[in-house]
């Protein structure tokens, strides 16, 4: 049985220690203690002050001197205002300027950064830069073009542009003069070979962020200067900090017990109350006092890519994106907010600016650089093999002769073991590696990725039926790829098969056998019987024999994926040949757009091997995300992280050239751009009586569409409105022009019951007239700012209640208590805000006049100073037009 002191001791226990604590604090008389719950709830409030001022800080480049000045100042309930004839210095006005002084230094710090510039950039990714730029150019194809290397290993020499077709590092500035009589640019969107080639040429990656003032990954200029979130406001009435160190916890406490806590408390309710009643014209302002804040000039030059959307383009610029789509209006260049240009349209853009634009390459950024062959690294490497020729004429069987195995019969049999290319060794002990992919399709995904994997071409030519269609394709694709070809006339075994036949048929071709004094090897073999089989492996041999095929197996392996899949249990598979370099299980890797490490690897046969050769073909598992293309150059990184950095570059590289010649608003884009805008939109089926005026039809209305409103038309077509037109209007909320055309009975019907418009026309102006008007009536209205007069200030007074109180002179119009307020200051608008307090003499009044004095406090504004200009403003609605765009 458990004793009650048991019981304690078990139990109990925490409650002791609990109460022991209680007991060590001194006692506190009950009115103590409420100080104390009211100085803790100050310091809690005002650690969300704290923080919530540094985000806004951090948010605004420019004047946190203002902002502090605000912060220190309550609130004036109800401002007051002494004579003008009285001016009075107050204490806490210095205070409040070495507060200012202070911020003007961490202000400037934000100035200096440049928030386009903060691109990532690892020490040895930069080095890799500094390597590349020292191409001279690069083929303009897609992007698996650019990372392949030649099947010995050796990159490809880049081409060389022309010189002068593109300075160092820069473009030159565009000669619109020039340009309009038709002479040095070419006409928008045609993007000549060899120009982004040399936009890099000799342009070293790293010179270029350092020109662009783009600052270290991880330095960011907030550090150097920021205050801590203590502020100097903690530093006035808490006890001194060495080096400006982040409070400790206990001085966060002292300062709260100072009077100070009073002001944070009020400040904090100001605060809240601003939050509170933000409307929507409040955002409006806010936005404004934003673009005002960034009122920066227009940098003298940026760094693009080689597309840019509008929009990133106008935060580059420091320019409103409407102002620029306006001007590529102009330009006769139709886009959108997030459209795409590229980077000549952008150069000509920044031009009528006086910006340069510098076009960085996002594909140097994607290439994997690798160390050169030494001579003597290279080692003979197994020739690599595919057999083309017309359907029927016995690939596979030649295949499966080579194989010693009936592949053909098998796959009658569904089993498809094969992994797409396949190694032979042969009694010599020598190898040749079998591409195993029917020859066309295999060839025409490496040519159209630009791999070249192939050395040697076998192209099997029936002895019987001669060359036919898919062995002249063969022969042009081996010669497009440089591969030689050995030609082996199959079905020998048949009686009305002709070696010499062939031989004249293929001379065409520029394939003339030895006999005849050419270079061509031409093997007459059987594969049903085996015949010739050797004979054609010793030719396969000979010829690599002749090409030389080395290689470096020692270095990190590279080579081209062949095939991919998605095996049920394996997830994605792909079929890898590798041309340099051994790879490892547990190797990370990019292969085409995607990364992954080698999780498990598989040879020809179907065994699990830890590590694979050149020339020799494995199944690898552990892509990460997507299944590569065949033909996709494959590489293995020093690591997985920067293997993930090359495959998300080369992804943005990829989809940015699938949206390079986007630039007219479509059909086929405006789902996407409509998800991404939050556009309006007014969606149309057009029906005519004939098919020229519906397509007339379309494209004055899509005409119309503007960047707020996207005007799509569904549908357009001749015939009358039917009920299937109704449907579609139905599903995807559209409207019905019938032009000429009136809907059936039924469509008319269903119509009714669907509450689906139909509108119909007799007249082409008049239906864009109606949908001109239908567009401005979802225009949001237009807020037009009108000056309505304009006040000096003579004096600043500083109160305790109130803050700053700007003493003025109306110089024109009237100050109304309504008025919004634009702080001016040599010309230049230093703040946005709205009146708190208007007073004449003592008494508050709604409005002062011209040529009158006035007590004037801010609202969200206290860094008010002798000189500057109070202009009132007002903001007016004013409906949109079409035709004012
Ligand atoms: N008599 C004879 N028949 C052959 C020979 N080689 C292939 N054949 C037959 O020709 C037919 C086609 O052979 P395949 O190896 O499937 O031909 P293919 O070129 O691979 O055909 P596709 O895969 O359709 O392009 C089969 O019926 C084979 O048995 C040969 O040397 N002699």
């Amino acid at each position: 049985m458990t004793s009650e002191s048991d019981k304690d001791k078990k139990e109990g226990a925490p409650l002791i220690k609990k109460d022991k604590k209680i007991k060590e604090q001194p006692a506190v008389a009950p009115e103590k203690k409420e100080e104390q719950a009211q100085v803790k709830d100050v310091k809690k409030k005002r650690v969300v002050v704290v923080s919530k001022k540094s985000r806004e800080e951090e948010s605004k480049p420019k004047p946190s001197s203002h902002q502090k000045s605000e912060q220190n100042a309550p609130t004036p309930a109800s401002p007051h205002v002494q004579s003008l004839d009285t001016p009075r210095t107050h204490k806490r006005a210095g205070n409040l300027a070495g507060n200012a002084s202070s911020n003007t230094t961490r202000s400037s710090s934000y100035g200096s950064s440049s928030s386009y510039g903060s691109r990532p950039t690892s020490s040895a990714t930069t080095q890799r830069y500094e390597q590349t730029s020292s191409y001279a150019g690069r083929p303009t194809s897609s992007y698996a073009n650019r990372y392949n290397s030649s099947p010995n290993g050796e990159r490809p020499p880049r081409p060389n542009y022309p010189q002068g077709d593109r300075p160092a590092g820069s473009r030159p500035p565009y000669d619109r003069d020039r340009a309009n009589q038709g002479g040095g640019r070419p006409p928008y969107g045609s993007s000549p070979n060899g120009r982004t080639g040399g936009a890099q040429s000799g342009r070293p990656y790293s010179g270029g962020s350092a020109g662009g003032g783009r600052p270290p990954y991880g330095s960011s200029p907030y550090n150097n200067n920021r205050p801590n979130s203590g502020g100097s406001t903690y530093n006035r009435s808490g006890p001194a900090r060495a080096g400006g160190a982040k409070p400790a916890a206990t001085e966060t406490i002292d300062t709260s017990r100072s009077a100070g806590a009073a002001r944070w408390a009020a400040s904090k309710g100001k605060k809240s109350y601003q939050s509170k009643s933000q409307s929507d014209s409040e955002k409006f302002f806010q936005q404004k006092r934003k673009a005002l804040n960034n009122t920066k000039v227009v940098p003298s030059s940026i760094d693009i890519m080689e597309s840019i959307t509008v929009a990133d383009l106008a935060r580059k610029m420091n320019l409103k994106a409407s102002e620029l789509i306006a001007k590529l209006m102009g330009m006769g260049v139709m886009v959108t907010i997030n459209g795409q240009i590229d980077s000549d349209t952008a150069t000509i853009l920044a031009d009528e600016y006086n910006c340069t634009v510098n076009v960085v390459s996002l594909y140097d950024e994607t290439v994997i650089e690798t160390v050169a062959d030494r001579p003597e690294d290279l080692l003979p490497r197994t020739p690599i093999v595919t057999i083309m020729g017309h359907v029927d004429h016995g690939k596979t069987k030649t295949l499966d002769a080579i194989r010693s195995a009936d592949v053909v019969s098998k796959e009658a049999g569904g089993i498809t073991q094969h992994i797409g290319a396949y190694q032979v060794t042969l009694p010599n002990g020598q190898q040749i590696t079998f591409l195993d992919t029917p020859g066309h399709e295999a060839f025409s995904a490496m040519r159209e990725r630009g791999a070249s994997v192939t050395d040697i071409v076998v192209l099997v030519v029936s002895g019987t039926e001669g060359v036919m269609p898919q062995t002249r394709e063969a022969i042009r694709q081996a010669q497009e790829a440089k591969a030689p070809i050995i030609v082996a006339v199959n079905k020998m075994d048949l009686q009305d098969a002709s070696m010499e036949k062939i031989q004249q048929q293929l001379a065409e071709f520029e394939l003339t056998p030895e006999s005849w004094g050419g270079s061509t090897i031409f093997v007459p073999i059987s594969a049903l019987t085996g015949m010739g089989i050797d004979l054609l492996l010793e030719s396969i041999l000979l010829q690599a024999e002749v090409m030389e095929l080395k290689t470096n197996p020692h270095c990190a392996a590279e080579g081209h994926v062949i095939e991919a899949r998605i095996d049920p249990g394996r997830g994605i598979a792909a079929t890898v040949l590798l041309s340099r370099g051994t790879l490892n299980v547990g190797d990370a890797f990019v292969a085409g757009i995607y990364h992954g490490k080698i999780r498990a690897m598989y040879n020809d046969k179907g065994q699990r091997i830890k590590s694979a050769t050149p020339a020799q073909p494995v199944e690898i598992t552990g892509f990460s995300e997507g299944t590569p293309k065949a033909g996709d150059p494959f590489q293995v990184t020093k690591d997985e992280a920067f293997a993930r950095q090359i495959a998300s570059k080369r992804q943005e590289l990829h989809k940015m050239e699938g949206a390079k010649n986007i630039k007219k608003v479509s059909l086929a884009n405006f789902m996407e751009s409509i998800s991404e805008l939050d556009q309006k939109e007014l969606r149309l089926i057009i029906k005519g009586d004939v098919q020229g005026s519906v397509e007339a039809l379309k494209q004055s209305l899509e005409k119309l569409s503007t960047q707020e409103i996207r005007l799509t038309v569904l549908s357009a077509a001749a015939g009358a409105i039917v009920e299937q037109d109704v449907k579609s209007a139905a599903t995807s909320d559209a409207i019905i022009i019938g032009f000429h055309v009136r809907p059936t009975p039924k469509a008319q019907l269903l119509a009714d019951q669907e509450k689906v418009e139909i509108r119909k026309y007799n007249l082409i102006y008049e239906v864009i007239e109606d949908i001109t008007l239908a567009i401005e009536g979802l225009l949001s209205p237009e807020l037009r700012e009108q000056v309505t007069g304009q006040a000096e200030i003579r004096k600043v007074f500083s109160s305790s209640k109130v803050g700053n109180i700007a003493g003025c002179m109306v110089l024109s119009g009237v100050i109304t208590r309504k008025s919004r307020i634009h702080v001016i200051r040599d010309s230049v608008v230093v703040g946005d805000c709205t009146i708190a307090g208007l007073k004449r003499e003592k008494d508050d009044v709604k409005e002062v006049k011209e040529g009158f004095e006035c007590g004037v406090t801010l609202q969200g504004y206290s860094d008010v100073r002798l000189g500057d200009i109070l202009e009132a403003y007002e903001i007016t609605e004013i409906k949109r037009r079409l035709a004012s765009k």
